[in-house]
């Protein structure tokens, strides 16, 4: 449904965005993860035709971004970082005037705006002005314009951002509601944000994508985590049969640790492995991947 190939986005020599690419199914819920400035609103405002990019495509349903922004954009609705909604108006004269600038037409406009007011559980504000509103009502008229035009995908920035615990938890109800009916991709830096409503993760750090992952698969893969004191341990310990993947990091005190993708069963083999080619064992033990520690690894790898 989408696919964004090698795309990449530059302020000066700053590289915000850095050779991404990633296809998104339709129904999918995808969480944007990543610490500040990591490159999320930039990617969002990509996949929205709001920011050009500087290298790389981007593709919704076969239409692409630049010469059929137009009619991407009547698929796409976009809930922006800090919910630029009009503080002077109405809920329901600012839904009224937001149908317009998606070109609903007129005799569908009043159809349009109560389905978002419904889907939104606004009935009980719609009269009020939106500057009286909290923070969490504001954040769901922000959704309800993004959703009036009925769109095959939502894209909310930070839908959570500054709202309370019930507010969050009312927010990512009707995130789910949402994903009911369409494909959604939220940004966050909030790794409980990623687990409660998503079913895939892309991680960003410093402009790249450095995971893209199901969270399910995630839960599932097993590890071996190692602590040696060679650098140069990865060319044999990937050759053993049984291990898929092998990620090295310095570990401090002249230690570097492994990550290998493998059965824990295959621990005395590494072992065995690890004494035939001379090197010291530290520490040898079993890791089951949550996003959290998928997390952390991503941004020290990088640190790294
Ligand atoms: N117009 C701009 N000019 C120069 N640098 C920019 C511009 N817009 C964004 N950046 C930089 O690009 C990087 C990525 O910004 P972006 O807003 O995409 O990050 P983010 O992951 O959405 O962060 P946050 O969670 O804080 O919103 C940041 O370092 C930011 O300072």
């Amino acid at each position: 449904m989408i696919q964004v190939n090698h795309l990449s986005r530059h302020y000066g020599d700053f590289k915000a965005v850095d050779d991404v690419s990633f296809g998104i199914q339709q129904g999918e819920v995808i969480g944007l993860l990543g610490h500040n400035g990591a490159g999320k609103t930039t990617i969002m405002k990509m996949l929205t035709g709001f920011l050009e990019p500087t290298a790389g495509s981007i593709t919704v349903d076969g239409l692409s971004i630049g010469k059929d922004t137009q009619a991407i954009q009547q698929r796409i609705g976009y809930l922006p970082e800090n919910c630029p909604v009009w503080p002077e108006m109405t809920v329901l004269d600012y839904l009224r005037y937001q149908a317009d600038l998606h070109g609903i037409p007129a005799n569908a406009q009043r159809q349009a705006v109560t389905s978002a007011i419904r889907r939104t559980a606004l009935q009980a504000k719609a009269s009020a002005m939106i500057a009286t509103l909290s923070r969490g009502y504001r954040q769901r008229v922000g959704v309800a314009q993004a959703i009036l035009h009925n769109p095959a995908i939502i894209i909310l920035d930070e839908p959570t951002n500054g709202l309370d615990p019930t507010q969050i938890h009312q927010m990512r109800e009707l995130i789910r509601e949402l994903a009911s009916h369409a494909t959604v991709i939220l940004s966050t830096h909030i790794l409980q944000e990623v687990q409660a409503v998503c079913e895939r993760v892309l991680i960003m750090r410093s402009g790249k994508l450095v995971v893209d992952a199901r969270l399910d698969e995630l839960q599932q893969t097993r590890h071996l985590l190692l602590t040696l004191n060679s650098a140069q341990a990865a060319t044999y310990l990937g050759k053993l049969e049984g291990v898929s993947h092998v990620e090295t990091a310095p570990a401090g005190q002249g230690q570097y640790q492994y990550t290998l993708q493998a059965s824990p069963e295959l621990a005395p083999q590494v072992a065995a492995a690890v004494h035939a080619a001379g090197d010291q064992l530290h520490s040898l033990h079993t890791q089951t991947r949550t996003l959290e520690t998928v997390f952390a690894e991503a941004n020290n790898r990088e640190a790294a």
